[in-house]
């Protein structure tokens, strides 16, 4: 048996938890500050407040102030939060671990630079911090109440160590739980990261399906899918243009599916669909964690001055530029579908 310790009691913090747990593993879970209800309704009644699922018989439950405590002993350190935990995983937690505890970051995400770069977190983490240590993330199509549920997910993590790799796989893999692994940090992590930016996308047509058809009405694939298939497109060539494999569009295109239709992003995608300004939609989606909002912002900011430079071109990605324009510059939905077309002539 061995201790796993999760800091970042969240819903997909929490959910990873259970394969190891099922594998005999003792989970320590550790709230962050924002996370104290959900520590003590699990102490309470065994039950995720947020998961809404009970939690297995494995699972230890620690405030921040007992992180020490639930370090004692640990082999592994998984960081549970999202992107807006970063900075505090990154200055409150990372300095104070030991140099040989391995981390596994669930966290879905990148930062861009103003060179126009996408630094996916690990890389961020390992940038700011003046120690060196074995930084390992998660990504591919996984929502946390399925994995709870024991649905058969497929995901991937990635370091820079196979060895180490091949040894956190041991800790989860089980029979519903299929783990491959990747030394290509920045291809796996901003596939994953990315497809937040294109579930927004693809969801527009949700919503614009609701204006015509009311909501719960009919919903239309067509659209749906031709925003999948230009997302898939453009996906291919910002892994490209990060430098990562393009093999990776399986993790990005699976993720993207997962969130389409298990996603929150859908919810904002919808809203914005049915005509909602940004600014009401995000009012009605308060509390929820919505990290595409983020990561589109992101992603369209590296693209633009990569675009200012040279060294991309605006024709490549209109559909990522479209969302930005709809969520930083107050503009209406209006799919920009002929700019989808394109002519091929096989030599
Ligand atoms: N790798 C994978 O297989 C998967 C990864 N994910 C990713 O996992 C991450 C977490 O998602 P999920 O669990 O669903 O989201 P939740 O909102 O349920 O959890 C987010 C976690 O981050 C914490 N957090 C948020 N803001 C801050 C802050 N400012 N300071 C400190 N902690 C903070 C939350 O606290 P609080 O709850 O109080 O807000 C909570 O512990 C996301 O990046 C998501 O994309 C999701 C699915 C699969
Ligand atoms: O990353 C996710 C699923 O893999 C979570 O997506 P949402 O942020 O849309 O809930």
């Amino acid at each position: 048996m061995s201790i796993i310790t999760i800091v970042g009691a969240g819903m997909m913090g929490s959910a990873i938890g259970f394969p190891a747990s099922d594998n005999g593993h003792e989970i320590r879970l550790v709230g962050t500050p924002l996370d104290r209800e959900i520590i003590e309704h699990a102490r309470r009644t065994g039950e995720h407040l947020t998961l809404r699922r009970r939690l297995p018989e494995r699972f230890r439950y620690y405030q921040i102030e007992e992180l020490d405590e639930a370090l004692a002993g640990a082999e592994l350190l998984v960081s549970g939060v999202s992107s807006f935990g970063v900075d505090w995983f990154l200055e409150e937690i990372l300095p104070v671990i030991q140099e040989t505890l391995p981390v596994l970051a669930v966290t879905k995400g990148m930062q861009d630079t103003e060179d126009g770069e996408l630094i996916p977190y690990p890389h961020l983490y390992a940038k700011k911090l003046d120690r060196r240590l074995s930084l390992n993330a998660v990504g591919g199509p996984c929502t946390s109440y399925e994995l709870a549920d024991h649905d058969p997910t497929e995901v991937c993590f990635c370091g820079e160590d196979m060895e180490v790799l091949r040894r956190i796989k041991a800790l989860f893999e089980t029979n519903y739980y299929h783990v491959s692994l990747s030394t290509d940090v920045v291809g796996v992590e901003c596939a994953v990261a990315m497809k937040n930016a294109y579930a927004l996308a693809v969801t527009l047509a949700v919503g614009l399906s609701e204006r015509t058809e009311g909501v719960g009405g009919t919903l239309h694939y067509n659209s749906q899918a031709g925003l999948f298939g230009q997302s898939v497109r453009e996906m291919r060539r910002l892994l490209a243009l990060v430098g990562g494999g393009e093999e990776n569009i399986v993790y990005g295109a699976g993720d993207l599916y997962v969130t389409v239709f298990g996603g929150r992003t859908r919810l904002i995608g919808t809203l914005l669909g049915r005509g909602l300004s940004f600014e009401r939609a995000m009012e009605e989606l308060e509390g929820v964690t919505l990290e595409s909002i983020v990561i589109a912002t992101r992603t369209a900011r590296a693209v633009r001055r990569l675009i200012e430079l040279g060294r991309a071109k605006a024709e490549d990605f209109p559909l990522l530029l479209h969302v930005d324009d709809i969520i930083s510059r107050g503009a209406q939905v209006a799919i920009p579908w002929s700019s989808f077309e394109t002519e091929e002539t096989r030599a």
